[in-house]
Order: structure tokens, then C-alpha cells, then sequence
């Protein structure tokens, strides 16, 4: 019996774990048993800890680096482990810059393909920055692949924080999307809040030795998903054997802890002005933080120039992962320390 396995791309901050909370959620109430795998750029678990906190699953995880690249060889390995636990459905969310198109090629390695069988593959876009993104992000041309990738792949194309902008703006991003896939479906949203009934049609809680789910057996709206590659897709995409294995360049994550007792004690305004400071070079924050004995231990989140505060109950040491293109790391961690000393 192959298990079928949802794969969730899509950049930095675009609403991935907001989806997978809520396809958690669902599982849970259809009595779906689901594996989860998490990847992380970062060394700090960031999501996985959101997701065992809100949900209590249990999830593996691989961080510090991308599974499509760095990673690869571990992919494999905590797919293994997974399918030994014998789930319904396994769930990966991928790095914001993982190209999903390797992950798929690992399914089809020997020690997988009989086991595992692909489900969908779902691409999150920030609609606050999916316009932008292209040009913020030019320097770094495999990124600009990567995203691409993330888009032609893609089965299924949630247009999320549909909240933060314009209704022209996302007509104009469902144009930019078509030009890079003309067949996946494309749903707009906000905080990932989709009919997810297509999604996991097919997968139930499974007796031993009965059939195998059909691969997305239903539609968003009706027609039939296919995984097609448009031909506009595979042409504008030129890459070179070796450019395909690689997903990201210049974008790295630093992880910033703090200083013991003693030390000022910031304030959520000086550690949103010190995200704000490093401009476009500064893509993704996140950490958990505990700012003063007033308040409670704080989930921060800072994502397409947004930062979010939530209240946690992570019991470690504060820290924040920064995750940026060129971010100067001694320059980041001087300013990190200056903002405790000034
Ligand atoms: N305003 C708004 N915020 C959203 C929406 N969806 C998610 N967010 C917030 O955006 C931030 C990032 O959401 P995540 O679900 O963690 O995004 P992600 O793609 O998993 O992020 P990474 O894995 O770190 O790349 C969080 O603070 C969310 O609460 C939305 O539709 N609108």
C-alpha cells in the first residue's frame, strides 16, 4: 500500500505552516493518521515547535539547510523513518527557497517509490510580494529559479495574505502565475484558509493490506489536476545539469540568541525597528522571545515586512533565526549586541 504524500513549497514566509496547522486539524477530525516532515533553514525548529505546540504531532524534522540540496541524502533517510510508523498521509513542508521538483525525484528513488506516492504538490505566494519578488530578489538568479520551479511544479497555487493588498494586485499575480503554469488550480485566501476537502480527497485512515488512494481523485473546481510542465515553463527555465540540484544561493539563516540576566531588556519596538533596518536583505525572521518578566514568552514573526506577535509557551532559551540574502552575519550579530549594550 503506497502511502500518498502532500508536499508543501512555496518562499519565505508565504503561509506554509499556517497550512499545514489547519491540514492537521482536518486529519484530526477525519481520524487521518499524518506523518509530518518539516525542513529548516535555520538550526532552530522553529515551525516544528509551532506545529507540536498547537497540534501535538509529532514531527521529524531536518534542519539547518535544505532538503533539495545540503539535505538531500537526509530526506531520504526521514522518509524511512516515517513510513515506519505507518502513517495515512505524510505531509513535508518544504524551505522557502527548496525547489519541490527535487523532492519529487526523491520519491521516485528505489527505496521510496514503492512505498510512497505523490499526492499534490501545493505552492504557497505571498501576494503582499509576489510582484515584487522578482526584482527584490534579481541578484540572486537561482533563487529567481527556484521560484519558478516552485511555480511550475506546482498542482495546486494558493494565493495567500490576500488580505494585504488590492483585488487588482492579485489579478495581476494570477496573470504572472499563468504564465509559468497553465494548468494547476489557484485559489485565493488569506491565512491559508482553503476548502481542503479536494486536497486530501482519497486519504483515509487505512486498514492493513487494502488499495492504495488514488492520486488527487477530485478537483478544486471540478476539472481534473494534472502534473504538467507548460511548455512556456520548461523553456524559460534553461539550467545546466548541476544548476538543477541546487536551490538556493544566497540566502542563509542566522540564529541570534540572548544575553543573560543583566542585559537591557528590549521592547517589541526596538526588535521590530532592528528588522526593519536591514531593508530587503532581511527576508524572514522568526524566534521565540521573552522580552520582560511582564509578558509572557512571545512567538515573533517577521515575514514580507509584517512582524506578528503571539503569545507561547516555549520553555527554552529566547533566540531569533534571521534568514536573508547577503546578510553581513558579523555585522548582524554586532548590531545584535550593540541594541543590549546602548
Ligand atoms: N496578514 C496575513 N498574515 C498571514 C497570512 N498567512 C500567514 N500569515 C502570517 O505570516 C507569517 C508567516 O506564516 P507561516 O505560515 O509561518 O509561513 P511559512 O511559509 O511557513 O514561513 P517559512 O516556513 O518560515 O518560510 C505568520 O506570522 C502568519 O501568521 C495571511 O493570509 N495574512
Amino acid at each position: 500500500m503506497k502511502i500518498p504524500v502532500i508536499i508543501l513549497s512555496g518562499f519565505l514566509g508565504s503561509g506554509k505552516t499556517t497550512l499545514l496547522l489547519s491540514m492537521l486539524k482536518e486529519s484530526k477530525e477525519r481520524g487521518v493518521q499524518p506523518g509530518v516532515l518539516m525542513n529548516e533553514l535555520g538550526k532552530r525548529d522553529v515551525d516544528g515547535y509551532i506545529v507540536q505546540e498547537h497540534t501535538g504531532t509529532n514531527v521529524e524534522k531536518l534542519l539547518d539547510g535544505c532538503v533539495c540540496c545540503s539535505r538531500k541524502e537526509e530526506l531520504l533517510d526521514s522518509l524511512l523513518v516515517l513510513i515506519k510508523r505507518r502513517p495515512d498521509v505524510i505531509y513535508i513542508e518544504l524551505t522557502g527557497v527548496a525547489n519541490p521538483e527535487e523532492i519529487e525525484k526523491t520519491l521516485q528513488e528505489a527505496s521510496l517509490r514503492e512505498k510512497l506516492a505523490l499526492h499534490y504538490t501545493v505552492t504557497m505566494l505571498d501576494a503582499e510580494n509576489a510582484l515584487e519578488n522578482n526584482s527584490r530578489l534579481s541578484a540572486d538568479k537561482q533563487l529567481i529559479r527556484t521560484m519558478r520551479k516552485q511555480l511550475t511544479t506546482a498542482d495546486l497555487i494558493v494565493i495567500n495574505k490576500s488580505d494585504l493588498v488590492e483585488p487588482e494586485a492579485l489579478w495581476k499575480i494570477e496573470k504572472l502565475v499563468r504564465k509559468h503554469n497553465r494548468e494547476a488550480e489557484i485559489v485565493f485566501t488569506h491565512y491559508s484558509k482553503i476548502n481542503l476537502t479536494p486536497l486530501l480527497a482519497g486519504i483515509a485512515p487505512q486498514p492493513l493490506y487494502t488499495p492504495a488512494p488514488q492520486r488527487a481523485p477530485q478537483a478544486f473546481k471540478g476539472a481534473t489536476l494534472k502534473r504538467s510542465y507548460t511548455e512556456q515553463g520548461n523553456v524559460a527555465v534553461k539550467e545546466t545539469e548541476e544548476a538543477q540540484h541546487v536551490s538556493f544561493s544566497q540566502v542563509a539563516a542566522v540564529t541570534l540568541t540572548f544575553p543573560q540576566a543583566g542585559s537591557k531588556v528590549l521592547t517589541r519596538q526596538q526588535l521590530e525597528e532592528f528588522f526593519q533596518e536591514w531593508g530587503s536583505s532581511l527576508l524572514r525572521a522568526k524566534g521565540h522571545v521573552h522580552l520582560s518578566e511582564q509578558e509572557t514568552v512571545q512567538l515573533v514573526q517577521y515575514a514580507g515586512m509584517n512582524t506578528t506577535w503571539e503569545a507561547s509557551r516555549y520553555p527554552g532559551l529566547p533566540y531569533v533565526v534571521f534568514i536573508g540574502m547577503n546578510l553581513n552575519e558579523a555585522l548582524l550579530a554586532t548590531r545584535w549586541s550593540a541594541l543590549f549594550n546602548s
